[in-house]
C-alpha cells in the first residue's frame, strides 16, 4: 500500500465551508485489497457535546423539522380543509372558468396517488397493488394510479365493479388491459386480501359521497375494515392507501361510527377536506399540484409548498422510526472470488463504470476518513476527481480540516458508495 501526498497549483473552493478560494492540497491515493473480516457490532457513543453548526441547521425551531424535509414536510395546523360543497365549487371552477379538463385533472391526481405511495412503499417490498375503483372520478384516480403503478415497477390489479362508459373511462380500461393488467371481479376477490395483496388503493368514493355505501361497495369496504382480523392472527396485512376520502367515512365528518376503514396513507387532492382531520394513520400526503393561485386565493386555501418538480407533498410529520428496524435486503449477483480484478484499480474502474452505466447520482463521491495529531477520525463526501495508476486524485484547500488532519497524519481512508448496486468500494491511503 502506498500512497502519495502531494501538492498543486490548482485552485478550488471549499464545498463545505464555502471558504474563499485558496492553493489546494492534491491528494493521490492507492488502493489496498479490501480483505472481508466476520462483521462485528460496533457502538459508538459521541465523546464530546456536538457543536457543529451543520447539526444546528437541521434542528431548527422546536415542532418543526428542519434541513432537507423542511420543504417536503407540513406542520398540519396551517393547512386549510374544505367542506364538501367548496370541494365540488373548486372542482367545477377548475373545469369550468379556469379551462381543465377532466382528463387532465384526473391523470394529476392518479400520478400524485402512484407517486405518493412510491415515497413510502417501495415496490420490492410492496409489489400487489389491488386498485378498488368506483363509479366516478375517485374511481378514475385510482385506474390512473394503477398505470403509473406499474410503470412504477408495480404489480397491479384492478377491481371495477360499476364501471362508467363515457370515453375517458373506457379509455383507462383500454391503457390498462394494454398492459395486460388483470380485473378481478368482486367475485374472484378473496375473503381475505391480505394473502394476495400488499397495498390496497381505495378508490371508490371521494367527496361526492353521500348516505350510507350500497352495493357491490358495502362488502368491498367491509373487506377492507376485516383485514385486522388478520393482523390480530399474525400476518402482515397489506396496506390501506385511500384517495381522498376513506370510503365510506363522511366527508365532512369523518368516520361517524368510529367502525370505518382506517386507512394507513390517505392521498388528499387538490386540498385536504374536512374529514381528513380525523385521518390518524401514519402518512398523510396532498397531491394534484394543479391549483392555480386564483382558486387559491379565493378559497384562501393555504396549502404546503410542494418540494422540487415532486407531484405529492406530506401533511404533517413522518412517524417515528424504530432504527433499529430500518433494514434493505440486498439482493446481489453472486461475486466469487475469480471474478475480482487482480488489480484493485481495475476492479474499482469496473465498478464505477458500471456505476456510470447505471446512471447513478454523483458515482464519483466518496467518503474520505481522516485523523489528525489528536488520533480523533473525521469523515465528509468528497469528489473524486481522477484515478490512475497512482491512485486516486481529489482536492481540498490548505485550511480544511481534512487539509490540517492529512498535514499531521497522512493516513486515510476512502470509501465508495453505490446505493441501487448494492456495492461498495473502500480503499486507504498514506502519504509517501
Ligand atoms: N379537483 C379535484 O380535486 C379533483 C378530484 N378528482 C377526484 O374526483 C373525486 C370526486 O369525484 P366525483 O365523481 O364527484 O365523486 P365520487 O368519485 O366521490 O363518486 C361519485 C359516484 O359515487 C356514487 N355514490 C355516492 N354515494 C354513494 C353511496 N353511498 N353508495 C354508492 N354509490 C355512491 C355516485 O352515485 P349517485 O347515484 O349517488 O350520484 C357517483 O356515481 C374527488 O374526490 C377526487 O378523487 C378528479 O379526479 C380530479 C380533480
Ligand atoms: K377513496
Amino acid at each position: 500500500m502506498r500512497g502519495v501526498l502531494g501538492k498543486s497549483r490548482k485552485m478550488i473552493c471549499s464545498l463545505l465551508s464555502q471558504a474563499p478560494v485558496s492553493p489546494a492540497y492534491y491528494y493521490r491515493s492507492s488502493p489496498s485489497i479490501y480483505k472481508p473480516k466476520p462483521s462485528n457490532r460496533f457502538s459508538w457513543g459521541f465523546l464530546a457535546p456536538i457543536p457543529s453548526p451543520a447539526i444546528r441547521v437541521f434542528c431548527s425551531k422546536p415542532g418543526e423539522v428542519g434541513g432537507l424535509m423542511a420543504s417536503s414536510v407540513q406542520n398540519q395546523g396551517s393547512i386549510s380543509y374544505l367542506t364538501q360543497r367548496e370541494a365540488a365549487e373548486v372542482d367545477e371552477t377548475l373545469m369550468g372558468p379556469l379551462g381543465f379538463s377532466v382528463d387532465q385533472l384526473m391523470e394529476l391526481a392518479g400520478l400524485s396517488v402512484a407517486t405518493s405511495i412510491n415515497e413510502v412503499y417501495k415496490p420490492s417490498e410492496y409489489n400487489r397493488v389491488l386498485a378498488i375503483c368506483g363509479p366516478g372520478n375517485n374511481g378514475g384516480d385510482g385506474l390512473v394510479a394503477a398505470r403509473h403503478l406499474y410503470h412504477f415497477g408495480y404489480k397491479p390489479f384492478v377491481c371495477y365493479p360499476k364501471r362508467t362508459q363515457k370515453p375517458l373511462y373506457s379509455g383507462l380500461v383500454t391503457q390498462l388491459e394494454s398492459l395486460s393488467i388483470p380485473f378481478l371481479s368482486v367475485d374472484e376477490l378473496p375473503m381475505d386480501l391480505s394473502k394476495d395483496f400488499d397495498i390496497l388503493v381505495d378508490a371508490m368514493f371521494g367527496f361526492s359521497f353521500h348516505g350510507a355505501p350500497r352495493p357491490p361497495f358495502d362488502d368491498l369496504i367491509k373487506k377492507l375494515i376485516n383485514l385486522h382480523y388478520y393482523e390480530q392472527a399474525q400476518r402482515k396485512p397489506p396496506v390501506i392507501v385511500s384517495v381522498d376520502i376513506p370510503s365510506g367515512w363522511h366527508v365532512e365528518e369523518g368516520d361517524v361510527g368510529g367502525d370505518g376503514i382506517k386507512p394507513d396513507m390517505l392521498v388528499s387532492l387538490t386540498a385536504p377536506k374536512l374529514c381528513a382531520k380525523k385521518f390518524s394513520g401514519p402518512h398523510h400526503f396532498l397531491g394534484g399540484r394543479f391549483v392555480p393561485p386564483a382558486i387559491a386565493e379565493k378559497y384562501k386555501l393555504q396549502l404546503p409548498q410542494y418540494p422540487g418538480i415532486s407531484m405529492c407533498v406530506r401533511i404533517g410529520k413522518p412517524p417515528q422510526i424504530d432504527i433499529s428496524s430500518l433494514r434493505e435486503n440486498y439482493i446481489s449477483p453472486e461475486f466469487l472470488e475469480e471474478q475480482v480484478e487482480a488489480d484493485p484499480l481495475d476492479q474499482f474502474r469496473k465498478w464505477f463504470d458500471d456505476a456510470m452505466a447505471a446512471n447513478l447520482k454523483e458515482p464519483n463521491a466518496m467518503a474520505l476518513s481522516t485523523t489528525g495529531k489528536d488520533g480523533k477520525p473525521s469523515s465528509r463526501m468528497v469528489l473524486l476527481k481522477g484515478v490512475d495508476k497512482d491512485g486516486f486524485v481529489w482536492f481540498t484547500n490548505y485550511e480544511s480540516q481534512k487539509a490540517r488532519q492529512l498535514s499531521e497524519n497522512p493516513h486515510a481512508a476512502l470509501l465508495f458508495y453505490w446505493d441501487g448496486l448494492n456495492r461498495q468500494y473502500p480503499t486507504s491511503m498514506s502519504d509517501a
